[in-house]
């Protein structure tokens, strides 16, 4: 039962897509004492999911963040499936797959007729219309934005996004569980990429004209925004880290969405997700990351 809005009515949370944001929700969710169903289309997705939060928790244990027994019930309490119906008995669902509208809506289609009456579906997109989202599903009012940050065990925010027909059980519901998940929420209203990718992602897309147009070197552009405005990475070493073909279908959403020139994609993006570059998780982007110390390609 979820309709009071209280964190203790969530228990078993659902998490489509075992990408590196789904893996991060998982992680946190189970380290919070919440049961967490984790799917992906693909078995070999989950086996690495599960190696990247075990690896992810050993990490905190070794920094004292964590107990070992602490990361052994997390581990414990995570369980993964190819199959929709595994998610059948959750209290919530949080889409985490690919940022593309027809894949969340296919999914989400998909998803509907295995829930439970009152299960919440959560999105975790980056940029596109909740609205539009959930009017593909059976329950629009249940549906909402639960925007983690990536690294998702270190970063601390959530935004959270109410489409047109999100109700306020569901708000409340989505807020407790943030706040029990150890995050600070920010609300945003459901215009296109919200607040922080409506900021963020221009900034990456011009730091991409910056390079193709030969302001500056991939280094000399990193270093100037580092050290220059006190950012933990440069724009695109963050691109890297975000994936290039997400940065790029962030800055698509938000032309069609807001129809102005001035959030057309950068040429040199484009290029480099058509040639499969898609940062740290191809092992190439506007870095290298074939060696130890990552290599900038420009
Ligand atoms: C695109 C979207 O839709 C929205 C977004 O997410 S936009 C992207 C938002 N994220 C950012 O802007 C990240 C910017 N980068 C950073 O904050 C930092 O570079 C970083 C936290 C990623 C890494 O920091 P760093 O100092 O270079 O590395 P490192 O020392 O290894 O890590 C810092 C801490 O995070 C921890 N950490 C890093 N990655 C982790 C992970 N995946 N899981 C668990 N802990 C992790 C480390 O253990 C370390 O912990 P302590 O502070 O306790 O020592
Ligand atoms: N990267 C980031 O910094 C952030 C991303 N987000 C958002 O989180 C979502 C996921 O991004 P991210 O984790 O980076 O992406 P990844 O590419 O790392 O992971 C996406 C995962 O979803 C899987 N997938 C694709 N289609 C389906 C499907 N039909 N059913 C189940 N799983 C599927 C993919 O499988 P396969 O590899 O086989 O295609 C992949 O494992 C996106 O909406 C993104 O915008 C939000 C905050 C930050």
């Amino acid at each position: 039962m979820v309709a009071d809005g209280s964190a203790d009515a969530i228990q078993l949370v659902g998490v489509i897509g075992a990408g590196q944001m789904g893996n991060g929700i998982a992680h946190v969710a189970a380290l919070s004492g919440l049961d967490v169903v984790l799917t992906d289309l693909r078995p070999e997705a989950l086996a690495q999911a599960l190696a990247t939060i075990g690896k992810n928790l050993d990490r905190q244990v070794q920094k004292g963040a964590v107990t070992e027994s602490d990361r052994t019930a997390a581990l414990g309490r995570i369980t993964t499936a190819s199959e929709t119906r595994a998610l059948g008995q959750c209290d919530i669902v949080i889409e985490a797959a690919t940022e593309r509208e027809e894949i969340k809506t296919a999914i989400l289609k998909d998803l509907v007729p295995h829930l439970k009456p009152d299960a919440i579906i959560a999105t975790n997109t980056s940029s596109i219309s909740i609205t539009r989202l959930a009017a593909v599903t059976d329950r629009p009012h249940r549906v909402i934005g639960m925007h983690f940050m990536n690294p998702v065990p270190v970063m601390k925010l959530v935004e959270v996004i109410r489409g047109i027909a999100t109700d306020d059980a569901t708000f409340g519901a989505v807020q407790a569980l943030a706040t029990r998940m150890g995050k600070t929420t920010a609300v945003a209203e459901d215009y296109p990429a919200f607040i922080v990718n409506r900021v963020l992602i221009p900034m990456i897309n011009e730091a991409a004209y910056a390079l193709m147009e030969g302001v500056g070197s991939v280094s000399a552009i990193d270093t100037a925004m580092k050290l220059g405005t006190n950012q933990p990475m440069g724009p695109l070493e963050l691109g890297d880290f975000i994936g290039l073909d997400t940065c790029l279908a962030i800055m698509r959403v938000l032309q069609d969405g807001m129809g102005d020139s001035k959030y057309r994609p950068c040429p040199l993006l484009v290029k480099y997700v058509e040639a499969g570059w898609l940062g740290r998780k191809t092992k190439r982007g506007f870095y290298d990351y074939a060696e130890a110390v990552p290599r900038p390609t420009r």
